[in-house]
């Protein structure tokens, strides 16, 4: 088949604030696969660098090795240390349909409505108007990000929030790597006192830190805590996963994940808690991410809210576009 590249730039309506800095402009590749019947499928890869993926440039040497013409078998040949690639040449493998008992099928997508999407809230005191819009469209839990300001800060605005927000709201709170230990340990006592159930705090402490202090915690608070950066690629999940199994939830950016094939049998195996999480991809990569985790949670995997309530940050309407009109606008 032939494959086409065409990178994207997509700027958020206001930077997204995390504790690694702040985020301006989504960049990444869509790819164009048609096969020799003239079947077109699209494809993305939306690295995340700062969460230990390929960077764009990595990226695009990669896409410049496989020029116009591409076999499906080459997609094999991805290295793990391109997860973004290996999602986004893997479309062209889901449309196929070559019938495999190993092959976990995908079908069509229903879209989720809001009441399974968690809402990301704006950061820092934003979020205590924000949350009323996205409550009216029927989100029910939502993510705030904390890590971004000082301490007292943020405990002040989150005793705001949970006050003035309905108890049916449930909430997630993401550090981004933040923390250190005594302040997570704040963090997850502040979260036991809360007046409406705080589903999770999202890796509180960066990667190489986060699983020597987990003992520390164990059994000393009702909050559960989750990982996002330290499971960011399939590698790092299987490895997190064998250390503390059951212990965490963990989060998932099928984008970023690897290959959504070997991803989907490591879930059917294992069943993990996870919840499954959008990358900031364009409505493309939205599109198979939400595919797998929907056919995984028909499975009985995940009964979380799907982090995938993001399309509000962005400052077009790609998300009404169909694949080809988004494709000819690039
Ligand atoms: O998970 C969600 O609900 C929204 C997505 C999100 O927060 C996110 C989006 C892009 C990069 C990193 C993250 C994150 O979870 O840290
Ligand atoms: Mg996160």
């Amino acid at each position: 088949m032939r494959v086409e590249v065409r990178p994207y730039r997509r700027p958020f309506r206001q930077p997204l604030q995390t504790a690694h800095g702040p985020w301006a402009v989504r960049e990444g590749i869509i790819l164009r696969f048609e096969d020799e019947q003239g079947q077109v499928t699209f494809g993305e890869i939306a690295p995340i660098p700062w969460f230990g993926t390929e960077t764009l440039e990595q990226a695009r040497a990669w896409c410049d090795r496989f020029s116009r013409n591409f076999a499906l078998e080459q997609i094999d040949d991805i290295p793990d240390s391109l997860p973004a690639c290996q999602f986004g040449f893997g479309a062209a493998r889901d449309r196929v349909a070559w019938v495999s008992p190993a092959r976990f099928e995908m079908p069509s997508l229903k879209p989720p409505g809001p009441l399974s999407v968690c809402a990301l809230l704006p950061t820092g005191a934003a979020a205590l108007e924000g949350w009323q819009g996205l409550w009216e469209q029927g989100h029910r839990t939502f993510k705030w990000k904390i890590g971004v300001a000082a301490l007292a800060e943020e405990l002040s605005l989150f005793q705001q929030l949970v006050k003035a927000v309905p108890s049916e709201l449930r909430l997630r709170l993401d550090a981004n790597g933040g923390l250190t230990g005594e302040e997570a340990a704040t963090w997850l006592a502040e979260c036991d006192r809360a007046p409406l159930p705080i589903e999770f705090l999202e890796q509180p402490l960066p990667p190489a830190q986060i699983l020597d202090w987990l003992p520390q915690v164990k059994g000393q608070f009702q909050t559960a805590i989750a990982v996002d950066e330290s499971v960011a690629t399939f590698r790092q999940l299987q490895q997190v996963y064998e250390r503390v199994g059951r212990q965490v939830v963990y989060v998932v950016k099928p984008a970023i994940a690897g290959d959504s094939q070997r991803l989907a049998h490591f879930c059917l195996q294992h069943r993990p808690d996870v919840v499954f999480s959008s990358a900031l991809e364009t409505p493309i990569g939205r599109h198979q991410a939400l595919r797998l985790a929907q056919a995984l949670w028909n499975q009985g995997i995940s009964k979380r809210a799907l982090g995938f309530g993001v399309e509000h940050w962005f400052a077009d309407d790609w998300a009404t576009l169909s694949a080809e009109a988004l494709w000819a606008q690039l």
